[in-house]
């Protein structure tokens, strides 16, 4: 199970995840409770290990724009929210940067297709809102095979239950894991992991 925890905006937390066993985190730098600059993103790039994906997440930003950001940042991963095309899988590819894309379960036929991204990722309908929503649903959607997280009000509690309802390659979560917006709970963080991968 492909674990990644988002919204890492402080060193603890980020070696909460990392010590907890997760494959990826992720640091968000649109506007958002969790965004942290560049910078910032850097900086907590340094408490993450070789081998462990750190990604920088955009919602409304070009692809371009978030390739210029997430370089800025030294991130090798960008994950892209909100409407996409496939030129944009092609323009993180030729910058050498792989790809997290994101959909939604209304999503269309054609946006659920493999479009060559790295991992595919299904949200809730307003990403990091905490929203929960019917994991089952993701039985039809013909994604067996496919890398793809699921994410969209995941907690310690429900994470098993919902990959099971799914059928889930991995999950995503930052909600679910703090102790109000944007302040994320260590223990929870701990918990998510040893929950999601057990
Ligand atoms: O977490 C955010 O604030 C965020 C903002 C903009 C785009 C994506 C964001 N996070 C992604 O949303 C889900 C987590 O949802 P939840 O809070 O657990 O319900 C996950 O994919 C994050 O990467």
């Amino acid at each position: 199970m492909f674990v990644k925890v988002c919204g890492l905006s402080t060193p603890e937390s980020v070696q909460a995840a990392v010590e907890s066993g997760a494959d990826a985190v992720g640091f968000v730098l649109t506007k958002s409770p969790r965004e942290v600059s560049p910078e910032r993103a850097r900086v907590l790039l340094a408490g993450v290990p070789a081998g462990i994906a750190a990604v920088g997440v955009f919602r409304h930003e070009t692809a371009a724009a978030a390739v210029a950001t997430a370089r800025a940042a030294g991130l090798e991963w960008v994950q892209l929210h909100g409407s996409r095309t496939r030129e944009d899988v092609r323009t993180v590819h030729d910058a050498g940067l792989r790809l997290i894309r994101a959909v939604t379960l209304g999503a269309t036929p054609e946006e659920f297709a493999d479009w060559g991204e790295d991992l595919l990722l299904v949200d809730a309908a307003v990403p990091g809102s905490g929203e929960a929503w019917d994991y089952a649903l993701m039985r039809d959607k013909g994604l067996a095979g496919r890398k793809w997280l699921l994410a969209g009000g995941l907690s310690p509690e429900n994470v098993a239950s919902a990959v099971e309802a799914a059928a889930a390659w991995g999950v995503d979560v930052s909600s679910g894991v703090e102790s109000s917006r944007g302040v994320k709970d260590l223990a929870k963080v701990r918990a998510f992991v040893k929950n999601a991968k057990g």
